[in-house]
């Protein structure tokens, strides 16, 4: 295991030199927002995180945060692995931290976060009003839980900006200013919506590109051929079989089942459902360049 991890901090290292360059991990409206939890009346604190439970929390924000009643929640549960997510369920569990795994677009999921929620802020709710502020890093998923309690909330109670959402977006940094939400009248209680917030300075280049893999920094700032170089150093030193070629196969496969049974559908969409010949040469050459790239740096000794 120790020999995995070190293998992928020198994959990280050898991508990250490779491309050059600078990165501004930290742009403006992150730093305004970091600043927003020393408010006067500081919030309770609800934390989505997601696939990177180990690079994403921000350590500037914990002196702020330790002193509020808090849970954790692990998102983006539909697209973890179970049995990782369980393990770390276990660790937060045995450092005593509320911690609960979620889909932010799910209403059971949510709803069940809310359970916990209205647990744990008991005695702080009957105090008015009562903010609860989401943070976590970049394309987390907060806004897409916001919206959800908000949905769950206007079905419960009357609440007068009903259709009020906040945006979601694929790319990090959708967000870029605080918002909120009311969700209860009688004491009043609202959630926040805050913009991603990274820390200032990203300590290791494995945590800059583990961070773009997972979408917290857009892929423009990384550089998309040297998070892909990355993506495929980890995949050759977990031994994850790569699929290229069957993909070529399964096009033509396609081909010939899609104009047999179906003779009005377009070549445009066939393409668009496979990979092209010249996706498949790139990224076999991509395959091949990072194969020997680890070979020379002795990666599989360090793995085997
Ligand atoms: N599969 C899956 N996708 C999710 C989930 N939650 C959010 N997303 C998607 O993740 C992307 C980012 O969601 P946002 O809610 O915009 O993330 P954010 O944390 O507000 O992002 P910033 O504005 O950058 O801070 C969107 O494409 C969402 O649809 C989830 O539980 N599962």
């Amino acid at each position: 295991m120790r020999g995995l991890t070190r293998a992928a901090k020198r994959a990280g290292e050898m991508t990250f030199n490779a491309g050059g360059g600078a990165v501004n991990w930290f742009p403006g409206h992150m730093a305004a927002a970091s600043r927003l939890p020393r408010h006067p009346r500081p919030p309770q604190a609800c934390r989505p995180r997601h696939r990177g439970p180990r690079r994403t929390p921000n350590e500037d924000l914990q002196p702020v945060l330790a002193a509020k009643r808090r849970i954790l929640a692990l998102n983006k549960k539909d697209l973890a692995n179970p049995n990782i997510m369980n393990r770390w369920l276990n660790h937060f569990e045995s450092c005593k931290q509320d911690c609960i795994s979620i889909n932010a677009h799910s209403s059971n999921s949510v709803n069940q976060l809310l359970g916990l929620a209205e647990l744990k802020l008991k005695e702080a709710i009957s105090k008015e009003p009562t903010l609860i502020m989401v943070v976590g890093v970049p394309n987390v998923g907060k806004s897409a839980l916001i919206n959800s309690i908000h949905r769950i909330a206007t079905s419960r109670f009357p609440v007068h900006d009903k259709n009020k959402r906040a945006t979601v977006g694929p790319l990090p940094g959708v967000t870029q200013d605080i918002a909120g939400y009311k969700i209860a009248s009688q004491p009043s209680t609202y959630v926040l919506d805050t913009p991603g917030v990274l820390v200032p300075i990203i300590p290791d280049m494995e945590t800059g590109l583990k961070l773009a893999l997972t979408g917290a920094v857009k892929d423009s700032v990384v550089g998309e051929e040297r998070i892909a170089k990355y993506l495929l150093s980890l995949l050759k030193i977990r031994k994850t079989p790569l699929h290229w070629e069957r993909l070529v196969h399964r096009r033509d496969e396609l081909h010939e089942e899609t104009w047999s049974h179906n003779e009005n559908d377009s070549r445009d969409s066939l393409r668009r459902r496979c990979l092209s010949n010249s996706d498949a040469l790139y990224v076999q050459d991509l395959v091949t360049e990072v194969q020997r790239t680890l070979c020379r740096t002795c990666l599989d000794k360090v793995c085997s």
